[in-house]
C-alpha cells in the first residue's frame, strides 16, 4: 500500500493473532451444519439445508444471484439471527452455547453503514492506536473526529472495517466491503484482507465481483435460491459447472 504506515500494519498484525499463524489449510474455523431458515407467516425458505466449512486463515468467497441467502447465511455466524434449524460451530462449539457478545467480538462483522461515526475511543484503544487501525482501513487521521453524517459511503465502508478490526476479530465477515471504494481503495483493502488471512484470520466475504473473487478468495461458495450449489478452489472457477457459476464467469469476463 502506498501511503500505508509501517507501524499501522505492525500494530495490527500483532494484535491477537497466532503468531506462528501462517497459513493453515485444512483447518476449519466456522462449521455450518443444516442451516435452514423458512419466515413462516410468508411461506419463504431462505436458506436450504446449508452446510459449509470457513477455514481459517483463507478467503471464502460468497457469490450468487440478488436475494440467494448471501447476507442472511452470513448475519447467522454472529447470531444476528438464530437459526430454527441446523447449527454453527466456532472452533468446534457450537456458538449458541457462547455469550453473544464475545462471539460477536469474535466474528465481527462489518457493516454496510456507520451511522454514528467512529467512535473507536470507546473501544479503550489509546489515540495512537486509534489512528493506526484507521490508516490500515485506508483512511487518514482525519477521520478520527469526523461524524458518521459526514463521511461519504466508501469512507463509511473503510470505517466500519476499522471498528471491527479495533476488536480483534478471528473471524471477519464482509458484506460487499469495496463496493463503494475506488480502484486504489479497493486494491488497498484487498492488500490488508490478504494480510489477514496469511495471519490465520477467517474471512468469508459477500461480493458481486467475480474478479475480486479471483484476485483475492482462495474458496468459493455459490448459493442459488438459498441452496449452496458449488463449492470451489477460486483458481478453479473456470471449471465451474452450475449454469449460474458458468453466467457470472461469462458475464465478468
Ligand atoms: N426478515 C426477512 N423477512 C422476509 N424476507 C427476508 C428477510 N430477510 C431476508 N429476506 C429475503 O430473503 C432473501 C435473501 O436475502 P439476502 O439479503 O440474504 O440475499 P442476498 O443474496 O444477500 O441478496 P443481495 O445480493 O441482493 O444483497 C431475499 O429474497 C430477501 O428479500
Amino acid at each position: 500500500m502506498a501511503d500505508f504506515e509501517d507501524g499501522a500494519r505492525e500494530h495490527l498484525l500483532s494484535l491477537n493473532f497466532d503468531e506462528n499463524g501462517g497459513v493453515n489449510g485444512s483447518e476449519t474455523k466456522i462449521h455450518v451444519k443444516d442451516l435452514t431458515r423458512t419466515i413462516d407467516d410468508k411461506g419463504l425458505t431462505i436458506l436450504q439445508h446449508v452446510t459449509l466449512d470457513i477455514p481459517r486463515g483463507k478467503i471464502m468467497g460468497i457469490i450468487g444471484p440478488s436475494g440467494s441467502g448471501k447476507s442472511t447465511l452470513l448475519r447467522a455466524l454472529n447470531r444476528l439471527w438464530e437459526p430454527p434449524s441446523g447449527t454453527v460451530f466456532l472452533d468446534g462449539k457450537d456458538i449458541t452455547g457462547v455469550d453473544v457478545l464475545e462471539l460477536r467480538r469474535k466474528v465481527g462483522t462489518v457493516a454496510d453503514n456507520v451511522r454514528y461515526g467512529p467512535q473507536l475511543k470507546g473501544k479503550k484503544l489509546r489515540d495512537d492506536e486509534v489512528h493506526k487501525l484507521l490508516t490500515f482501513a485506508d483512511l487518514d487521521s482525519s477521520f478520527f473526529n469526523k461524524q458518521g453524517s459526514e463521511l461519504s459511503v466508501g469512507q463509511a465502508q473503510r470505517v466500519a472495517l476499522a471498528r471491527t478490526l479495533a476488536n480483534e476479530p478471528e473471524v471477519l465477515l464482509l458484506d460487499e466491503p469495496t463496493s463503494a471504494l475506488d480502484p486504489i481503495s479497493t486494491q488497498n483493502i484487498e492488500d490488508v484482507l490478504v494480510k489477514l488471512k496469511n495471519r490465520g484470520m477467517a474471512i468469508a466475504m459477500v461480493s458481486h465481483s467475480i474478479k475480486q473473487i479471483q484476485r483475492i478468495a482462495d474458496v468459493v461458495c455459490l448459493l442459488v435460491g438459498g441452496e449452496i450449489v458449488e463449492v470451489l478452489n477460486s483458481n478453479q472457477l473456470s471449471e465451474a459447472m452450475h449454469p449460474m457459476a458458468r453466467r457470472f464467469l461469462e458475464l465478468s469476463s
